[in-house]
């Protein structure tokens, strides 16, 4: 992409880790851990984005009610929960690309419906669980998550900060192709790319090891995590992966029949609440000091 955008002066205002070589966050730490920081109780430290009594419905069919949570810097939450219960939607209202009936959405205090597209792109991240292909190039596309930062001119940190992030994603090589010809796994990785370069302080990712093999589940779930814990982000990730959950999040919301069903962090979940939520007997068993939920 070599359009001209004039030069954007605006710090967006994201704690620099003192070993990143570059400013922006898309250093990945070498010695990132898998296994975060413990949090205790269900209520996360101060929130940077809340969710308030949030109701939808698709043409008057409900899907949402009442849903209140909140997501704190340098945390992770997964979204939990069942086929068709709302999770996608419950992910698509955080950013207003749903309006909810009722409820609000607030970053920081303020109201996301008095922000303009723009203000909330450069804050709140959002890959979809189905990413939509175009005869663009690996590199255009992630570039293309600078677009919120950006003035008239690409600057050279720009380039940086996506030459840095396709490297951190194991997308280098592939710069050049285009992304109507990668795979789904490829482009899901692209798509979170784009999302990391666009240093949202709100990440939210709609299953975003979905179409990824068991390796690269863990690189882009350990990528994640390190931009959490090392740039203080907050991530909200819808996910089905249980023990994938388990391992890198820090909250749990487990949703039911459009409800929260249940809100904790690693040790409230229990085997009963699983079994509530998707009707299947489980045992939750100790790996390495991380639980682990095993079908019955
Ligand atoms: N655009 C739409 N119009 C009407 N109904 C929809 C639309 N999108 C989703 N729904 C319905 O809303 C409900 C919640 O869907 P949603 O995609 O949020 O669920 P989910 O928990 O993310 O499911 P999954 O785990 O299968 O991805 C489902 O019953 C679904 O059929």
């Amino acid at each position: 992409m070599k359009e001209e955008y004039p030069e954007h002066k605006e710090h967006h205002g994201h704690h620099v880790h003192e070993h990143s070589h570059i400013e922006g966050y898309t250093h990945i730490h070498e010695h990132s851990h898998d296994v975060p920081h413990e949090h205790h109780g269900n209520t996360p430290g101060k929130a940077i984005l809340t969710v308030e009594g949030v109701d939808f419905e698709y043409r008057s069919d409900p899907v949402l009610q009442d849903i209140t949570v909140g997501v704190a810097r340098g945390e992770i939450l997964a979204i939990l929960g069942p086929n068709g219960v709302g999770k996608s939607t419950l992910l698509k209202c955080m950013n207003l690309i749903l309006k909810p009936k009722t409820g609000a959405i607030l970053l920081e205090e303020m109201d996301l419906t008095r922000m303009s597209g723009t203000e909330i792109a450069r804050n709140v991240g959002y890959v979809a669980q189905r990413n939509e292909s175009a005869r663009m190039t690996v590199f255009d596309t992630v570039l293309l998550g600078r677009k919120p930062h950006l003035g008239w001119k690409v600057t050279e940190k720009d380039y940086e900060i996506v030459e840095d992030a396709l490297r951190r994603l194991g997308l280098a090589e592939m710069q050049l192709r285009y992304i109507d010809e990668i795979s789904g796994g490829e482009l899901q990785r692209v798509c979170i790319c784009r999302a990391i370069v666009q240093e949202p302080s709100v990440l939210l990712l709609d299953e975003p090891t979905s179409a990824l093999d068991l390796c690269r589940q863990m690189a882009i779930l350990r990528v994640i995590r390190d931009v959490v814990d090392h740039h203080n982000v907050a991530t909200i990730m819808t996910m089905h992966d249980l023990n994938l959950a388990l391992r890198f999040a820090d909250r749990f919301l487990f949703m039911k029949d459009g409800k929260i069903y249940a809100a904790c962090d690693r040790s409230g979940v229990t085997a009963d609440m699983i079994e509530a939520v998707y009707g299947i007997a489980v045992d939750i068993v100790m790996h390495n000091n991380l639980p682990m939920v095993v079908p019955k």
